[in-house]
């Protein structure tokens, strides 16, 4: 991979007693791309996502986000919420974790909480409604009815997230990690239970977070469709080691690929292969 890089990972490992779910792992991402990590089940890719955004602490490597400023950031030292707020990592989860008692609108809010708190001086300036507050919540429901209205769920706003349809609050995720403004949105298995519709769907509005706004986004996802359709660059986990990267094209034709995926499921070996044709 050549140009600059958003994230670079380096010599990654993570042991859980006596398993080594991922060995000397090596990738980098791109600025405004999208990149792919796929394998078989067991490849060890959540448990990267987990290093990269802090849920675990890494038995040993280095993970380094570099911002448009310069600011280079070793992630591995922080835990996760100080990577969501200081180095500006969003993700997502592959079991969903919006609030479903509260509204649409409610849960996009919650997501600004960090912005909303800088704004009120840590309460007193926002129990009294001073300008600077109601300024900065002004503008928190504005970007949370723009994502809104980017993920077609404007009409629900009011709607409580646990109510949505599976495709509708996978949607609704995306658009809580969006309003935080991250510099990297970490997806993992976004497309899963989707149907076809959806999945095309959420595909475009990735094309759109990358494209309208590029923002680069790292993706876990068993779907074949949406990460050959998608993704500019795709990094394969087999048994926590990293065993091809390139293009769709090039992933697709890489034999040590192919014979992973067919160790373990038909499907989605036929997947890989005829996808990206
Ligand atoms: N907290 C943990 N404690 C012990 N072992 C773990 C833990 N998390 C993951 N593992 C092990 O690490 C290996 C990699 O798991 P991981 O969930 O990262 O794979 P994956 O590629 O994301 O799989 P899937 O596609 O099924 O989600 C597996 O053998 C798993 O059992």
């Amino acid at each position: 991979m050549s140009g600059d890089q958003i994230l670079n990972v380096d010599r990654l490992s993570m042991r859980f007693g006596g398993i080594v779910a991922v060995q000397e792992l090596s990738f980098a991402a791109e600025p405004k791309k999208i990149t792919a990590l796929i394998g078989p089940n067991g490849a060890g890719k959540t448990t990267v996502f987990n290093c990269i955004t802090g849920f675990y602490k890494p038995s040993g490597g280095t993970i380094r986000l570099t911002h448009d400023d310069g600011r280079v950031i070793a992630l591995e030292r922080l835990n996760d919420f100080r990577i969501a707020k200081q180095a500006n990592v969003a993700r997502t989860f592959q079991n969903i974790r919006l609030f479903p008692g509260m509204t649409a609108l409610e849960n996009l809010m919650v997501a600004q909480h960090n912005a909303l708190m800088r704004a009120s001086g840590f309460t007193l300036l926002g129990l009294i409604g001073a300008p600077v507050y109601r300024i900065a919540e002004k503008r928190a429901i504005e970007l949370a009815t723009e994502w809104l209205k980017r993920v077609n769920l404007l009409d629900r706003a009011d709607d409580a997230a646990g109510n949505f349809a599976y495709g509708d609050q996978r949607r609704l995720e995306i658009a809580r990690a969006m309003c935080t403004e991250p510099a990297l949105l970490c997806l993992d298995e976004p497309a899963a239970g989707l149907n076809a519709r959806e999945s095309a769907a959420l595909s475009e509005l990735l094309l759109s977070i990358r494209d309208e706004l590029g923002t680069s986004i790292l993706l876990i996802e068993h779907d074949m469709s949406v990460v050959m359709a998608i993704s500019d660059h795709i990094v394969v986990m087999d048994h926590g080691l990293k065993i091809a990267e390139g293009t769709p094209r090039e992933v697709r034709d890489d034999p040590k690929v192919i014979a992973a995926y067919l160790g373990t499921d038909e499907e989605e070996a036929i997947a890989v292969m005829e996808s990206g044709s």
